[in-house]
């Protein structure tokens, strides 16, 4: 659905992205991360046809968006990270204007304005869009991006500076857009966030990619499972400083890094009058290998 190659966007000297290559299918939610800088929005502004790479190729269902930016409008839903909205309007009045914009018909602007107000808990403001929160707000910029029921969503950092519940609810709005098979290409620093929604994740670095894939691919590249053992020991035998074992709880935690390593800790713990109480598989979250990779 998306072919991108070599994309390379230099703003006068600085190269905010080298050469960015990747494809993507639809029907899935796609997230880009990386540090401040590295490029995020640089690309999702490129995809949503609003900035023109310096050079490189950008097909987006059969569209080549960089010479026909216009085509992909009535398909394509945008969020800015920050998202500018019209303060002194309601929230049904906003997303009519919007409808008006995108040329939709009033009865199908007042379907769509009831769907969206409903399944994003915004119909009972008549407040004016100022005089809400935040995530209202954000909630509205949602539904002024979806108004024209678009199959491509690009969302720079959806939930930033959410409280944690909203910003769940956001993340669970997206997964039931994908459902409805609509591909989202998102960013976020929000890596827990990444890790529980996403299909497939870029990192980027002073734009360039440095590792894409689906979250096990990821693992496989860059992560490596440890085991957890959680053991106690007799009255007065310490262990220490034969390994780097933690209290935890009543007990101590130690990690192993492959199966060989836990049978000989096993092997030392229970020669030492204690008992292995649990195992538990460790897999490096997303934060984790963004670290690792980063250095
Ligand atoms: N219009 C511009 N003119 C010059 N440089 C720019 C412009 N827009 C972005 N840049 C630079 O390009 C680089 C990438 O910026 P971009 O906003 O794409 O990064 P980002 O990964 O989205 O960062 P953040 O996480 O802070 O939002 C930055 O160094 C930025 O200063």
């Amino acid at each position: 659905m998306i072919t991108a190659r070599s994309l390379v966007k230099d703003y006068d000297g600085f190269m905010a992205l080298k050469g960015i290559s990747f494809e993507l299918q639809k029907g899935e939610i796609f997230g880009v991360i990386g540090h401040n800088g590295a490029g995020k929005t640089t690309l999702l502004k490129i995809m949503a046809g609003l900035v023109k790479p310096t050079s490189g190729e950008l097909s987006i269902n059969g569209v080549d968006v960089i010479r026909d930016p216009g085509t992909l409008k009535a398909s394509l839903g945008y969020l800015p990270e920050e998202s500018r909205v019209y303060e002194t309007m309601t929230v049904p009045d906003y997303l009519r204007f919007f409808g008006e914009l995108y040329g939709l018909d009033l009865a199908t602007i007042r379907s769509r304005q009831k769907t969206l107000l409903t399944a994003l808990s915004l119909e009972d403001e008549g407040k004016k869009i100022g005089e809400l929160s935040k995530g209202m707000r954000r909630k509205v910029a949602i539904a002024r991006s979806l108004i024209h029921d678009p199959d491509l969503l690009i969302y720079d950092e959806p939930t930033s500076g959410l409280d944690p519940m909203t910003s769940r609810y956001i993340s669970d709005y997206l997964r039931s857009l994908r459902d409805q098979q609509k591909t989202i290409v998102m960013s976020a620093h929000n890596l827990f966030q990444v890790e529980a929604l996403c299909d497939h994740v870029m990192i980027l670095r002073r734009g360039e990619i440095i590792a894409f894939g689906s979250m096990h691919e990821l693992r496989e590249q860059f992560g490596s499972l440890t085991y957890h053992l959680f053991f106690s020991l007799p009255p007065g035998i310490s262990l220490d400083p034969i390994w780097e074992a933690v209290v935890e709880g009543a007990g101590y935690m130690t990690a192993a890094t492959d199966l060989a390593a836990m049978n000989r800790q096993t092997e030392v713990i229970t020669a030492a009058g204690g008992r292995v109480e649990r195992i538990e598989s460790h897999y490096p979250s997303l934060e984790e290998m963004l670290v690792k990779i980063g250095k």
